[in-house]
């Protein structure tokens, strides 16, 4: 499959820096070019948040960070990149300009992807002498979580450029969509400059503050949005009738108007003054790189609940990071399963922000997923892997024991090792331990039994040849272990 292998970020501002931070944490180095006194500073601080989301995102295996150099001019920058980065200011001259001295300093190949939210790419690329391997790449703020890049060609870009550039967004855990036609602003940028022409009415005409405004927002479809698009929500909103019936009662509406979206507000001195005045009212209690934070928190926990979705099997962002995550695990390093009298050692794990409850520490369920996970660890190191569920063989958890012994606290480094007890294959019984790695502190155990099933027949069965091979020497090294203690507790029993 085809990938970034160099990129060059040419602007490192709220939207440039956040592509950089994707391409960093997906294992790629970057050169940037920005000529703002600050702009070490304020990647440092973006890529600083990123690092932070994608260690509450997933616990798939990340590839070693791709390197970060700050280039003196663009044509230092966009040397050995085969995917350059157009993230400047909004105007077209400087865009054109930027992009005309990126075509004439890189590799004729590479490609070139601006970050524009509303240009039509064929004024973009109009002076260039390689312009079909130019399109517009327009992401959504933050790019390093949000996985949406708009992929607009203008009339000189070719479709396998499209093509290659989705491919290549697939990578780093993007979501590229082909827009079929070029139109000023896309897809995504109409609808929203629809919702903020009609918001900036509502707060002009004092229908409304912002703080209310945004309270409609994310009470309600604002939920709605981040999982399934408007046609398919207004779909269900049909009841059993669906769409037609939708359309039949609401189709009228459109012309009484409930909008003012022809009309532009004037954005007077006074009502900007309005709007940042009832904007600081509404967050001013926050700073931004905090505002930042909270953010990035919200929409890891989405992007989780949607990966669990849809009886597992993932749904919109959820799937695809589940995706992502499976070609993370496909191109990791293949853990050997060493057999020794020592207890495997399974996970690494940070305990991060959304895993801290009201009483400051580790929530108690997230004690069972550090287990839930060391115990997948184990799969994967005997073989059982997305083709072997695929096939239709699988290990279900039937029993597990669980003892809080001490109190995981925010940032810790967590280390999930295990002894195999007694077990035949078909039954694997083992004792986990959780240990905060800075002082071997012990916080949890877990005294755990799988059995080994085929999903097709629905009964437990003895694993394949080919994952037991790698089982048996594990079963066999612990054999003559004593029991852990712990082991064989009941719920209550008497430490001891
Ligand atoms: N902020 C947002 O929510 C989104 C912005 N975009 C698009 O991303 C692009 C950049 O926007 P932001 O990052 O928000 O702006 P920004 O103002 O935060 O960053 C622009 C950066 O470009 C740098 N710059 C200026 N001239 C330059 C040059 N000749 N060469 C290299 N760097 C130069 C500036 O120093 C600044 O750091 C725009 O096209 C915008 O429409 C796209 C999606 C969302
Ligand atoms: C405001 N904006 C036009 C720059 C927004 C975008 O382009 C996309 C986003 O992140 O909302």
């Amino acid at each position: 499959m085809s990938k970034i292998t160099k990129a060059a970020c040419i602007g490192g501002g709220v939207i440039g820096g956040a592509w950089a931070a994707r391409f960093i944490l997906g294992g790629i180095d970057v050169n940037m070019y920005d000529p703002h006194p600050e702009a070490e500073r304020i990647v440092g601080e973006v890529m600083a948040n990123a690092e932070r989301a994608y260690a509450m995102l997933t616990m798939a295996p990340l590839p070693p960070k791709g390197k970060l150099t700050f280039s003196k001019s663009i044509e230092e920058a966009v040397q050995g990149a085969d995917w350059i980065q157009e993230s400047v200011p909004e105007r077209l001259e400087l865009k054109r300009g930027v992009i005309t001295q990126i075509d004439a300093s890189a590799d004729p190949k590479a490609l070139i992807g601006s970050s524009t939210s509303g240009l039509m790419p064929t004024d973009l690329q109009r002076d260039m002498k390689y312009p079909e391997r130019m399109f517009v790449a327009h992401p959504y703020n933050p790019v390093y979580l949000l996985p949406l890049a708009e992929l607009v060609g203008g009339q000189k870009t070719t479709r396998a450029t499209l093509d290659d550039a989705k491919a290549r967004l697939a990578t780093i855990g993007m979501k590229g969509v082909i827009i079929n036609k070029e139109i000023e602003a896309f897809v995504g940028d109409r609808l929203l400059e629809a919702v903020w022409r009609e918001g900036l009415w509502l707060i002009k005409d004092d229908i409304c503050d912002t703080e209310t405004l945004d309270d409609v927002i994310r009470y309600s479809f604002g939920m709605r949005w981040a999982q399934m698009g408007m046609f398919e929500t207004y779909r269900i909103a049909g009841g059993e009738a669906g769409m037609r019936h939708f359309i039949a009662q609401f189709g009228p509406c459109l012309s009484w108007p409930w909008t003012k979206l022809t009309d532009v507000v004037d954005l007077t001195e006074e009502l900007v003054d309005k709007i940042a005045n009832q904007s600081d009212a509404q967050s001013g209690a926050y700073g931004i790189r905090e505002l930042e934070r909270i953010r990035d928190e919200n929409l890891v926990g989405i992007m989780q609940t949607l990966k669990g979705s849809n009886g597992g099997r993932g749904w919109g962002a959820g799937k695809l990071l589940a995706e992502f995550e499976s070609h993370l695990w496909a191109n990791a390093p293949k853990p050997e399963a060493k057999a020794g009298k020592d207890p495997l050692n399974l996970l690494e794990i940070k305990v991060n922000p959304s895993w801290v409850d009201y009483n400051n520490h580790m929530t108690e369920y997230r004690y069972t997923q550090c287990f839930a996970d060391g115990s997948d660890a184990l799969l994967r190191l005997i073989g059982v892997d997305m083709e072997y569920v695929a096939d239709g063989h699988s290990y279900y958890t039937v029993e597990s024991h669980v003892r809080l012994l001490d109190e995981a606290k925010l940032g810790d480094n967590l280390v999930v090792t295990m002894q195999i007890l007694p077990s035949d294959g078909k039954k694997v019984h083992s004792f986990m331990w959780l240990r905060r790695a800075s002082d071997g502190a012990l916080l949890s155990t877990c005294e755990h039994l799988m059995l080994h099933v085929s999903s097709k027949e629905g009964k437990s069965v003895p694993p394949l040849p080919s994952v037991l091979e790698k089982l048996q020497p594990l079963i066999d090294a612990h054999a003559g272990l004593p029991l852990p203690e712990g082991a064989g507790r009941h719920v209550g029993q008497k430490r001891g």
